[in-house]
């Protein structure tokens, strides 16, 4: 079926039920394939991520927010879905990912974990796909001209308002100073104990936690806080919008600051002055991709957009204070700008695909973060050790 639809185009097109979905870039370009999951339209900016395993995981990445994914590996739903592999705290609650490129059909799922056929899980979801696109060719015009906004639509009638369509994609403000994570924050505090994956059993839970953490939900990763509860953590996940005051409450060993979708810059009034506040507490802070963002942000420094991104799981990254380099998972479309950081923060890690930076320390408080996931899920799990770093800060920081 792949690659029929290429043959329906010029003015006919519309009246065949084929293409069942069209992504139609900003600049009024549209490719046509066929269409998957949820119903509809949505808008939002392409990215291509090129991790060949853990597209569940990608999919339930609260930090995808407002962003439609392509995926660079073509087999995409060939190991189904099951109920575990979920990142988002609400097992069934939406991570805001607003679309899905595909190249290949999706096949029957060949996985003795699967429960359910990609297609319906992302039915299920809400999440609109489309299949049959040259997502080489899309990959290489994002390459060169940066990540466009466009809107995904899926009709099983083939039938689409295509200026209406245009006109949405080019409207879009697009993520630079758009706040998502209110959208994808808990509500509620609550408390977390699971501990990490592990055939046969599954996930464990921490039974005797040597310190308290709280960490701050900006849509955060089941996996963080599972890393968090097997490097010995007690973790009290508390909303975005919580204060310093109501931090400092709990009585936190250690603060852990989550990564999360769109602008940092944008989180400014409300995240980055709690940071600040925890920081001049001296409380041991450790963030993450969002999270390193606003840690830069509270120190002074810059965000910046990027041209394309860093979204996969084999991206390496040489960390300063070893010497060592690490194979990392991705994805963040803003970075810190380096030049931008006052003397008292150090870069501590960079990414050797484009040298941009991908973590820092501050000299004088017990604070580092990171702009990768060490907490992989989906990638390589070389970065865990961050977690141990994490502990021991805190350890040292009690002892002191
Ligand atoms: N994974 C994240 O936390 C992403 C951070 C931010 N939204 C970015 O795109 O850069």
């Amino acid at each position: 079926m792949n690659g029929s639809a290429e043959q329906h185009s010029g003015d006919d097109v519309w009246a065949e039920p084929l293409p069942t979905a069209i992504l139609v870039l900003a600049d009024g370009t549209v490719l046509e394939g066929f269409g998957l999951g949820a119903t509809g339209h949505a808008v939002g900016e392409v990215c291509f991520n090129t991790a060949m395993t853990g597209y569940q995981e990608v999919l339930t990445d609260p930090s995808y927010a407002g962003q439609i994914i392509t995926f660079t590996f073509p087999h995409i739903g060939n190991v189904g879905t099951n109920e575990e592999d979920v990142e988002t705290i609400s097992m069934a609650g939406a991570s805001g990912v607003r679309g899905v490129v595909l190249h290949s059909a999706i096949t029957d799922p060949s996985n003795y974990r699967a429960t359910r056929h990609f297609d319906a899980w992302l039915k299920a979801r809400g999440i609109i796909a489309i299949s049959g696109i040259d997502t080489r060719a899309l990959t290489a015009l994002i390459r060169d001209g940066g990540m466009p906004n466009a809107v995904i639509a899926h009709a099983h009638n083939g039938q689409f308002d295509l200026p209406a369509l245009k006109a949405e994609a080019a409207a879009w403000p697009g993520l630079e100073g758009m706040d998502l994570v209110p959208m994808v924050t808990s509500a509620q505090r609550f408390s977390w104990d699971e501990t990490t994956w592990s055939w046969p059993d599954g996930y464990g839970r921490q039974t005797a936690p040597a310190h308290h953490v709280v960490a701050v939900d900006y849509g955060i990763k089941r996996n963080i806080l599972r890393l968090l509860a097997r490097a010995g953590c007690q973790v009290t996940v508390v909303p975005a919008t919580t204060s310093a005051e109501e931090i400092m409450a709990l009585q936190p060993d250690g603060v852990f600051l989550s990564n999360g979708p769109g602008d940092p810059a944008a989180t400014g009034e409300y995240a980055v002055p709690v940071i600040r506040e925890i920081i001049a507490r001296g409380v041991p802070t450790f963030g993450i991709c969002l999270g390193h963002q606003m840690i830069g942000l509270a120190v002074g420094g810059r965000t910046v957009k990027m041209h394309q991104g860093h979204h996969g799981a084999n991206h390496p990254v040489k960390d300063n204070t070893t010497g060592k380099v690490e194979i990392t998972s991705m994805n963040h479309g803003f970075a810190v700008d380096r030049d931008s950081l006052p003397a008292t923060a150090t870069e501590t890690h960079v990414s050797l695909f484009d040298g941009s930076n991908a973590g820092i320390a501050l000299t004088d408080k017990p604070v580092f973060s990171v702009q990768y996931h060490p907490e992989a899920s989906p990638g390589p799990q070389d970065s865990h050790y961050l977690f141990d770093r994490f502990v021991e800060m805190i350890a040292k920081n009690k002892a002191a």
